[in-house]
């Protein structure tokens, strides 16, 4: 199975680490013609609004598009979720909205847990898991709309930071930056899934 992670900016090489640890040799992807034999890609955490500026430069939305509709399967951590989001909000008035892939049906806020709770760590009860999962958040979104095809795994007081919309998952928290595997092996799982029966692991 080929994983590429997203590497104009941000969280890669942490993704990349978990995904070592696990047995995958994940590939860093900085070009659109990075992605052809790839079944799965992380989009990380980071600074969304210069990975728009660095999508816009090397062209890279419809390649990403094409991804997804060729069986492509998506997570995107923080960052990486706002980038999957339908509609982006929580920035000025006065600036354009921040374009997104809309590969999932929501709506994302972000920075949305304000200043002084800018960064934190919950344990987290995740639908389908024994134990809460330890999620770090930073500077995080939370999911304020969800449409009708997509599910929400995890929230945080009634708003959702956990989702999935058929093959593309979105978290609000970093799974990198910390030792629990959990959601990689849950995106590696949904990747082996959706992987062609004729393509070798
Ligand atoms: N840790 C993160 O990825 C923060 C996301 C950042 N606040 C943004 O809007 O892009």
């Amino acid at each position: 199975m080929q994983i590429g992670v997203l590497a104009l900016q941000g969280a890669f090489r942490e993704h990349l680490g978990c995904l070592r640890t696990l047995g995958v040799q994940g590939r860093e992807v900085r070009l659109p013609s990075d992605l052809p034999d790839l079944d799965g890609l992380i989009l990380p955490g980071g600074e969304s609004t210069t990975m728009v500026r660095l999508l816009n430069a090397h062209a890279f939305w419809e390649p990403l598009r094409a991804f997804h509709a060729r069986g492509g399967s998506l997570w995107g951590t923080c960052a990486g979720a706002i980038l999957l989001a339908r509609e982006v909000g929580g920035q000025s008035p006065a600036l354009p909205p921040q374009p997104s892939l809309g590969l999932i049906d929501m709506t994302i806020e972000r920075n949305a847990f304000g200043r002084q709770r800018d960064s934190f760590t919950t344990l987290l009860p995740v639908q389908g898991m024994e134990t809460p999962f330890p999620a770090v958040f930073i500077r995080a979104p939370v999911i304020t709309r969800l449409g009708a095809g997509a599910q929400s795994l995890a929230d945080i007081g009634g708003q959702s930071v956990l989702v999935r919309q058929g093959r593309v998952l979105a978290s609000a928290f970093h799974p990198e930056l910390t030792n629990d595997p959990r959601l990689h092996e849950l995106f590696l799982a949904g990747v082996e899934a959706q992987r062609p029966a004729h393509r070798p692991a």
